[in-house]
């Protein structure tokens, strides 16, 4: 196959004669420059050709095509290092061809179409986009009409674009509506939209596949439809933690040459019912208070998590909990170890190997997808009971521009694992620094109050009498540090079998609807706090407290290819400048 694409002649750029060379998997051009001993080579993989067009051709302003009988012009995914992010920035790179022959100009677009369609069997044809009008700074419209529908067109790809007029729209049409001839789904905004997307594509899958998702012993059926996110909202920690930066054109251009980034999910259920779906932070206490407070200022965009997480910080609280987890094998890897889940992750491609092709009948990717669950009966669960800052689930690291490593650094995008985070109720500084080495390389899991476990399931309650939800003196919810005095024993515990500390404190009831409206400041200036807190779920506030989480591994796949080490990347200018050829 490769020789059959192979092709090799003289070509211009301007007035420089280049040798030019396609050997199927990359196009090479270098200049013939007798002077020149420093034979500068342009490699461009043709996986990151994005398109080949007849002509001197230009996209912006608008699309231009000189229509000459001998040029052709490529465009192809180039790098930039982002200067803040940890990702890199890629950009539009365009070179204009000039050929001796209008034959030989016919044979390298032929080659290179052909080369394209033979490298990337995943790009995608066609793809239903919803853009969240509301979502972030507004901008959702714009950024697709300027920016992606553009790529797209450049791409030969086509679109069926819905803008949403209600919450919920993009899940239902997912679940509803004929998907046939769709390669992908792209969702244009933040986390919230993602999760409409993930909420409707899962669904869909498990319906036609006959299978009952509110059973969490049951193993998932894996979408067949890839997700694209166009950054456009306010926390945008899916994009960020699979793609390394937040920014349209390269999200756009990982969709265009149909990159493909597994994904873990958590399922959320209780009492045999499914809840919700997450990917990144499932949070209750401090991450579920700031949730729920923010959505009393959503006018003010994305700055209201900012004000938010500072009333929630001032209000001071923690909450009593029983946490019950099942770990994952320490052998495979470990939330301390300091590494990154970066692009082309070993820990990743082993877990593939492990969740799809143990199994005996390991057939085709998806078929054998039913040896990854561990039943209550084959694991040692451990149970903890005490009072929380916070407790937090993420199946990722959740990195964001306000947290560059993330909730977890050393997290897995698809190990079929979640970090489990565990802040203990401490004095208000110390959860403090807890917060802000989020924003640094500090380890935040470095202090004795806090606690990290790599797990495959989790479950929640609340210590006996506490059941319902309610209100109790702030006097008990001061800050403790060590075990006695905050009242905790952590038990280790077969099957499930648990031992609970009993609580105290006077309760009354309300709906997490109630909570989520109990004036934040209570913390500071009234004698009573609520007593139970509501659970973050990738940005939605669950009307459960109790719940029951486990880990799918690799359940979704997105348009991506997880975060870039800059290190390995060659084709990477330094900084983002006006130099190169870029159009975006
Ligand atoms: C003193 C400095 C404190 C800085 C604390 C930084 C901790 C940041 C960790 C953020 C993890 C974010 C995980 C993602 C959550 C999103 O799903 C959710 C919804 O996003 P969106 O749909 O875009 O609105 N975002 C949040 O819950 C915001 C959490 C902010 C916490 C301060
Ligand atoms: N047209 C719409 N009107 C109101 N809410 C919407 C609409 N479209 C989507 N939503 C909802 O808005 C929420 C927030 O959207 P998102 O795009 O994540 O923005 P942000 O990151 O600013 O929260 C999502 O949970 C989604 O369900
Ligand atoms: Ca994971």
């Amino acid at each position: 196959m490769e020789t059959d694409l192979r092709l090799e002649s003289s070509l211009w750029v301007g007035n420089k004669r280049y040798r030019a060379v396609l050997t199927g998997w990359h196009f090479n051009w270098t200049e013939v420059d007798k002077k020149n001993r420093d034979k500068k080579t342009i490699s461009v993989p043709v996986a990151e050709v994005v398109g080949v067009e007849e002509g001197r051709v230009e996209i912006l302003p608008q699309k231009s095509v000189e229509d000459t009988d001998k040029d052709f012009t490529v465009f192809y995914v180039k790098r930039f290092s982002s200067g803040g992010s940890y990702g890199l920035l890629w950009r539009l790179g365009r070179t204009q061809f000039s050929c001796p022959s209008r034959a030989l100009r016919d044979q390298w677009t032929k080659h290179l179409r052909t080369a394209l369609k033979t490298h990337s069997p995943l790009r995608p044809h066609r793809l239903l986009v919803f853009i969240n009008p509301f979502g972030g700074k507004k901008k959702g419209r714009k950024i697709y009409h300027s920016v992606v529908a553009p790529l797209f067109e450049l791409a030969g790809i086509s679109s069926h674009v819905i803008v949403t007029e209600r919450a919920n729209q993009a899940r239902d049409h997912l679940l509803k509506k004929d998907l046939a001839g769709f390669d992908g789904v792209v969702c244009v905004g933040g986390d919230g939209m993602f999760s409409e997307l993930l909420h409707g594509l899962i669904g869909r899958t498990q319906q036609e596949a006959g299978l009952c998702e509110n059973d969490p012993a049951v193993t998932l059926q894996p979408c067949p439809l890839h997700i694209g996110i166009i950054p456009a909202g306010s926390t945008d920690c899916v994009c960020y933690a699979t793609v390394g930066v937040i920014d349209p054109v390269t999200s756009a251009l990982h969709i265009i040459i149909g990159d493909s980034q597994p994904l873990d999910v958590c399922s959320v259920h209780q009492a045999s019912s499914l809840v919700h779906y997450s990917v990144s932070l499932l949070g209750y206490g401090f991450y579920g208070d700031v949730l729920a407070e923010s959505e009393k200022h959503r006018w003010m965009g994305p700055l209201r998590y900012d004000y938010s997480g500072t009333m929630v910080y001032l209000s001071n609280r923690s909450y009593a909990g029983i946490v019950h987890y099942l770990p994952a094998d320490p052998q495979d890897s470990s939330p301390r170890d300091r590494t990154r889940c970066l692009s082309g992750c070993s820990v990743c491609s082993r877990s593939t190997e492990r969740l799809f092709h143990q199994s005996s009948d390991s057939g085709s990717l998806y078929s054998s997808h039913n040896s990854q669950y561990t039943s209550d009966s084959e694991g040692e669960w451990v149970t903890v009971e005490g009072r929380f800052r916070c407790v937090s689930l993420t199946c990722m690291s959740s990195s964001c521009p306000k947290s560059p490593l993330g909730l977890s650094p050393s997290a897995h995008l698809a190990d079929g694992t979640g970090d489990l985070i565990l802040v203990w109720d401490t004095h208000p500084l110390g959860f403090l620094k807890f917060l802000y080495r989020h924003t640094s390389t500090q380890d935040q899991f470095d202090l004795p109050f806090v606690e990290v476990h790599r797990v495959k399931a989790v479950r929640f309650s609340l210590p006996s009498g506490k059941e319902e939800e309610g209100y109790e003196d702030m006097g008990a919810t001061s800050s403790a540090i060590d075990d006695e005095e905050r009242g905790y024993i952590e038990t280790v515990s077969r099957n499930g079998s648990q031992q609970y500390l009993a609580e105290r404190g006077t309760e009354r009831r309300t709906t997490n609807e109630q909570k989520a409206a109990t004036p934040i400041l209570c913390g500071l200036c009234c004698s009573k706090a609520p007593a139970v807190s509501v659970w973050n779920c990738d940005g939605e506030i669950l009307p459960n407290t109790e719940i029951d989480c486990r880990i799918h591994g690799q359940l979704v796949r997105l348009y991506a290819r997880g975060i870039e080490d800059r290190a390995a990347v060659h084709n990477c200018s330094e900084e983002h400048d006006n130099k190169c050829e870029r159009i975006f």
